[in-house]
């Protein structure tokens, strides 16, 4: 079995490179760092370390590389004979792969019928289905037609901490013991054959939403709180009580939402928030609140982490002042290798605050959770 993966980073390597190495695939990555693309050629394995008290270390085996630059044909050729394809680039990346993929898909369907799973394995919520509408936009109806039939782009939830690596081997990745990949199998082709260690499942909107809103809105609080404090890292940020304190109130927020939406156990899902909190903590991790702050824009973006649960709060009538607060931290999260957040701080210094809230968040300057983030950013600045 044969999968091409875009994304040789951290979770691309770290998750989903090993996962379906060890379910039996040949892996290809695609990347547009030549190091990664070169390395992986070379070695056709790297080594996956657990960050956990024995440090146990895996080598990944079955594994080669292209570059997306330098290799496009060889990337649309290795997509036309591939089972599955994976991505884990950023999903603000995914425009830029949709032509190398829309052209395999081209190819392939030219001269088979045989199945074919696209999965985006992005924090986002649908990110194979924004995938397909950019690869779909590449197509001509005929293939369209033929693409509805044998291929299909099954949203997923994947949860696995990932920090920045800094070892001497540049392919090496640390990564925290627990993982979680869940795909929508309502989304498969029928007959599909499960990848041995991914969840299916007839509903992915409970698993996706509690994933993003519970680990993703509170590292991202974790990290414009812990920003603001002055610490460098998440694991610094979450020894402060006082700081873990109200990224809690944060998740009990989220959580009110969770449990009242999708019908999750109040225990159950205050035992699943003292769990991601103790994820946060893992001292054998080094963290960096520049990484799990990075894209402030894409972060305070109407369906991400922040404003999508402050806005099914505020419709049930139930709190979300900690949501406002952590939304005003982002606007205050000022790092100059951060494209989005250089952008976002020219925007508060030219339009002012409510302005640039309104812009990325969406929420008119009359919307009381717009007014709520303004309340908590004065308090903050
Ligand atoms: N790191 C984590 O803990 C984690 C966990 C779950 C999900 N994710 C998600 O996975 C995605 C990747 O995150 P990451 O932390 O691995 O980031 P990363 O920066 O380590 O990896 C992204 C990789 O994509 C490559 N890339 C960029 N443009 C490309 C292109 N046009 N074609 C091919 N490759 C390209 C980069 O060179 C890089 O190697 C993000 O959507 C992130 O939200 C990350
Ligand atoms: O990758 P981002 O920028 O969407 O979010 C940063 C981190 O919160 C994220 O990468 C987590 O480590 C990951 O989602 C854990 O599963």
């Amino acid at each position: 079995m044969k999968a091409v993966h875009f994304g040789a980073g951290n979770i691309g390597r770290g998750f989903i490179g090993l996962l379906l190495s060890q379910a039996g695939y040949e892996v290809t990555f695609v990347d547009v760092n030549e190091t990664f693309v070169t390395q992986l050629q070379k070695r056709g394995e790297y080594p996956v370390t657990l960050a956990s008290e024995g440090q146990e270390t895996v080598i990944v085996k079955n594994v080669t590389a292209l570059s997306s630059v330098t290799h496009a044909e060889e990337v649309a050729a290795a997509i036309a004979g591939a089972d599955l394809v994976t991505t884990a680039v950023g999903v603000s990346i995914l425009k830029h792969i949709a032509g190398v993929l829309a052209e395999g898909i081209g190819r392939r369907l030219a001269g088979s019928t045989a199945p074919l799973h696209v999965i985006a394995c992005e924090n986002a919520i649908g990110g194979s289905a924004q995938l397909k509408e950019l690869v779909y936009a590449k197509l001509d109806s005929e293939v369209r037609a033929k693409a509805d039939i044998s291929v299909a782009f099954p949203n997923a939830a994947v949860d696995r901490i990932v920090p920045l690596q800094q070892h001497e081997d540049i392919l090496k990745v640390m990564v925290e013991p627990f993982y979680e990949w869940v795909v929508d199998a309502s989304q498969m082709l029928p007959g599909y054959r499960p990848v041995e260690g991914v969840h299916y499942v007839d509903n992915l909107e409970p698993y996706i939403e509690r994933k993003l809103f519970t680990v993703n809105t509170g590292h991202c609080s974790a990290a414009y709180l812990g920003y603001l404090r002055g610490y460098g890292t998440i694991q610094q940020a979450m020894a402060d009580e006082g700081l873990t304190a109200l990224v809690r109130e944060v998740l009990e927020e989220t959580g009110t939402v969770l449990v009242q939406k999708h019908g999750f156990d109040a225990e159950q899902h205050s035992k699943y928030i003292d769990k991601i909190l103790e994820r946060f903590r893992n001292p054998a991790l080094t963290d960096e609140v520049t990484r799990v702050g990075r894209s402030p824009i894409r972060k305070l973006s109407p369906n991400d982490r922040l404003v999508s649960p402050a806005l099914q709060a505020f419709d049930r009538g139930l709190g979300y002042t900690a949501l406002s607060r952590s939304m005003a931290a982002a606007l205050l999260f000022n790092v100059s290798d951060d494209p989005e957040a250089v952008e976002l701080q020219a925007a508060v210094a030219e339009l002012g605050a409510a302005v640039a809230v309104a812009k990325y968040t969406g929420l008119a300057a009359d919307h009381a959770v717009h007014r709520s983030v303004m309340a908590e950013y004065d308090k903050l600045k």
